[in-house]
């Protein structure tokens, strides 16, 4: 296509596709998201509405690609180099807690809120200013600044602030030091290989330590939990997504199943399942552990097993829910290997993890955040996301008598199923 109609094509795509997404909403009597303080911070459409959804996945898409056609390659190229400037002006609206001190409603001056934070007046307007090009708080008149949408959810959204702190303050010096790590370390599946280990000087692995930092640890925490409610990534798509009633009366093995939560979700929905949920000793602790619902007592027990040991719970399915793509293929064939003394034939492995597209098959939204992911992976773990022929062989590495059946991933779910069975 030529360059002039790639244009004309993508501005068509783009009204096509915000009128699909608007008329849903007015039908509804529905607000789209908006950057006014007061405005919706997601856009309220539900994934089973398939129109809707799909038409505002694909404006992302086009925008998106409009926008960097529009640039055009050799301006887009320096935008994407200094373009790091984003990570360092949200890193200083997070560091000096710049959310809690502007008001809610009304707007404050940038001399008192220098004043108020503590931070020279120059150095705090231009970061703000340079923030509120991302739409970071707003400039209701000269020299006052106010909130936005996006800089509210600073202030209210515990999770995805510490999503942002997490982000731009912890990972920041470890990601200017991954291309280090990999000369240093070239092919390292170790955990104590990585740009952590480089960054913060220390030997021990990303995990431990981490936990040995209480705000760290609490932000790490929370932040996972913002990005588990990141789209499709809702535990509905773990329960939805695979066949759990054609199991009939079995016990699944939640392996590294945290404090229970999907268990209990699938339990919910699955009354002839039973669920034992393996987690280390450290999960198990009082002030971790989670209390089984009441009425899922009887079907659901939270235990402790190390999943790089031998298992020993006979079971019909052994479950891992973002286990693996934190392990390398040394670590995961362990795990693997570590599961088949308790394995009869027949028994299944059920993996919900992610999974890489073939380059260029899924949309836009789904490539970028799975790329992302996997480049995280690297960071800190040494670790990866896996493409479906990397599980196949995976399986076949840690044991011939595992035989692998399908990967497939629920529509919306940005998680895969993947499925194999053990016939030794
Ligand atoms: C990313 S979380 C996933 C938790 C849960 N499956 C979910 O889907 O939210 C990884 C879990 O693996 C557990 N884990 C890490 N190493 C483990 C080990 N050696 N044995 C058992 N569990 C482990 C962690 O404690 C944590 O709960």
């Amino acid at each position: 296509m030529s360059s002039l109609k790639r244009i004309t094509a993508l501005s068509d795509e783009i009204s096509k596709n915000s009128k699909t997404v608007t008329d849903y909403l007015s039908e509804k009597g529905l607000e789209a998201a908006s950057f006014d303080v007061d405005g919706l911070a997601e856009f309220p459409i539900n994934p089973s509405d398939e129109e809707a959804f799909k038409a505002r996945l694909a404006l992302i898409a086009a925008t998106r690609e409009l926008h960097d056609l529009s640039l055009g390659p050799k301006e887009g190229l320096r935008y994407l180099a200094w373009d790091s400037a984003n990570q360092l002006s949200l890193q200083a609206v997070y560091e000096f807690k710049l959310a809690e001190a502007v008001p809610l409603s009304g707007s404050i001056s940038y001399q008192d809120l220098s004043e108020k934070v503590n931070v020279p007046m120059l150095n705090l307007r231009r970061v703000i200013r340079h923030a509120m090009t991302n739409h970071i708080f707003h400039e209701p008149e000269k020299g006052f600044v106010a909130h936005t949408r996006t800089s509210r959810l600073l202030l209210e959204d515990l999770p995805l602030s510490s999503w942002v702190g997490f982000m731009t303050n912890d990972l920041w010096l470890p990601i200017a030091n991954v291309v280090k790590a990999m000369k240093k370390w070239p092919g390292s599946g170790e955990s104590n290989e990585t740009s952590v280990n480089l960054a913060y000087g220390t030997d021990t692995n990303w995990f431990d330590w981490l936990q040995e930092d209480k705000d760290l640890a609490k932000r790490y925490g929370l932040a996972m939990q913002a990005h588990g409610g990141g789209e499709g990534f809702a535990i509905s798509h773990t329960v939805n997504g695979y066949p759990w009633g054609e199991l009939g009366e079995a016990t699944v093995v939640d392996m590294g199943g945290s404090q229970g939560y999907v268990s209990f979700a699938i339990a919910e929905q699955f009354p002839k399942l039973n669920f034992i949920v393996q987690d280390t000793a450290g999960m198990r602790v009082s002030s971790t552990i989670a209390k089984v619902p009441e009425h899922l007592t009887d079907r659901v027990q939270l235990t402790t097993h190390d999943f790089f040991t031998p298992q020993t719970v006979d079971a019909q399915v052994y479950f891992f829910r973002w286990i693996f793509h934190g392990f390398s293929e040394k670590y995961c064939i362990k795990i693997l290997q570590a599961l088949t003394p308790a394995l009869k034939t027949g028994a299944k492995i059920v993996i919900n993890d992610g999974t890489l597209p073939e380059p260029g098959t899924a949309g836009y939204v789904e490539e970028k955040s799975m790329r992302t992911m996997d480049l995280f992976m690297q960071i800190t773990v040494n670790a990866r996301e896996r493409e479906v022929d990397d599980w196949a062989e995976l399986f076949k590495q840690a044991d011939e008598r595992y035989k692998f059946l399908k990967a497939w991933k629920p529509e919306k779910s940005r998680m895969w199923f993947i499925e194999a069975e053990w016939t030794g």
